[in-house]
């Protein structure tokens, strides 16, 4: 088992990553004695994991269940949770615990930074994506128009990761994970990156790992950036590689047709297309990195149905942008990232290509 530490500007909150993480939940309960416990999760987690959890709550834990994925980050969702703490007379003593993946994390989080202007608030992760979303206090509900547009920054009093829930995950949600996973590697270091492609060669690895190694390495990478720079003043908008697009992506296809992880997947090639276009010196075997993907099971050819004019109009709506001109993080080499605005004719070019070296196909016309 290992603990982390991460300093938060208004607390230091232990990320608990093992096969004791579940005591050390029942330890904070026992010692925090909230007035009372609030478990959000879905049904699928629940019915797969909840015995495992529930030995660590009273009979009295609430359990709360949102709709898995996606849909569980509607605002209709979150007022509902409202509604539910409300009846059951939750109080600024008690605490919401989010029992899921990002999805139940980012609702979860945003409910208990407004609920009474604020609550404990714990996360219990159960996907491999979750070693990203767990920390840092990023915490938000989907607007249809645009994805977190409505959060908070909201740090956990507590993250506890017993890397046993990732044994039930299914291909889609491991991939979802890893690109999280590579996402840490590209940002950070070259042997960081090489690591995880020695370690995950094929679908095969990725399926049979338990990834614990990379996990926490991504997770130290993260703590390194939040700490920093907690509210995104700067360089924490570099943990956005591949988002610009890639929230696009999930926002015009439809929140949920894709996840979340396959989505900045492709957004991360897109991004390195545009780092190359902007600086030729640094190649980033872009051939071989999407045949990589491929081999691992991930698809691009949703993005033949996505029109280049309705994914630069979410890019404009993108939190990174001023004045609604879509700003990327690129790379000048691997673990040196910059951020870039880029005009309209480079990226529909980019975007073009991008197609081209993901299904052999152009772009869909307008
Ligand atoms: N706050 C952040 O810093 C941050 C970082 C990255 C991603 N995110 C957000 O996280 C969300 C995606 O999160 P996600 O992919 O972890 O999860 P999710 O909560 O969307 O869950 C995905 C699916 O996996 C299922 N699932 C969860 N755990 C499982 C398990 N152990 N076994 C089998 N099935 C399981 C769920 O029921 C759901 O159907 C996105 O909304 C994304 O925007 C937030
Ligand atoms: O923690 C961060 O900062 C990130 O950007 C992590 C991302 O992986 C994550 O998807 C996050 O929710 C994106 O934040 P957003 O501000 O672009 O909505
Ligand atoms: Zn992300």
């Amino acid at each position: 088992m290992t603990t982390l530490q991460v300093n938060a500007k208004d607390r230091t909150y232990p990320v608990v990553i093992g096969n004791k993480a579940l005591p050390s939940l029942g330890g904070w309960l026992d010692k925090s004695n909230p007035t009372a416990i609030f478990v959000i999760t879905d049904e699928i987690i629940w019915k797969l994991h909840g015995e495992k959890v529930k030995k660590y709550l009273p009979e009295s834990a609430h359990i709360v269940f949102i709709p898995p994925g996606e849909e569980g980050k509607r605002l209709d969702i979150y007022s509902n949770l409202m509604d539910q703490a409300i009846t059951f007379g939750l109080d600024r003593k008690s605490v919401a615990i989010a029992f899921g993946g990002g999805a139940v994390g980012d609702v979860t989080g945003f409910f208990a930074s407004t609920y009474m202007r604020g609550i404990s608030f714990i996360q219990v992760p159960t996907t491999i994506l979750a070693h990203d979303s767990a920390i840092g206090g990023k915490v938000a509900v989907n607007h249809p128009l645009a994805k977190n547009s409505i959060g908070s920054f909201y740090p956990p009093d507590g993250v506890y990761y017993d890397t046993i829930f990732l044994q039930s995950l299914p291909k889609r949600e491991r991939l979802s994970g890893f690109g999280e996973v590579m996402k840490h590697g590209w940002i950070s270091s070259p042997e960081f990156l090489n690591k995880i492609k020695k370690q995950i060669p094929s679908l095969e690895a990725l399926m049979e790992s338990d990834m614990s190694e990379l996990l926490l390495e991504g997770m130290v990478v993260k703590k390194a950036i939040v700490e920093k720079d907690e509210f995104e003043s700067g360089t924490r908008a570099y943990l956005n590689f591949g988002h610009t697009l890639g929230h696009a992506i999930e926002n015009v296809a439809k929140y949920g047709s894709i996840s979340h992880g396959e989505a900045i997947t492709i957004g991360m090639t897109y991004a390195l297309l545009l780092s190359e276009l902007n600086d030729s010196k640094n190649p980033f075997t872009i051939h071989s990195y999407i045949s990589y993907l491929k081999e691992l099971g991930y698809v691009g050819d949703i993005l033949l149905t996505l029109p280049f004019d309705s994914l630069w109009n979410a890019m404009k709506r993108d939190k990174k942008n001023q004045s609604q001109k879509p700003n990327f993080v690129l790379l000048s080499s691997i673990g040196q990232p910059k951020m870039q605005e880029v005009s309209y004719e480079k990226a529909k070019a980019a975007f073009h290509y991008l197609c081209t070296l993901w299904t052999g196909k152009g772009m869909m016309m307008q």
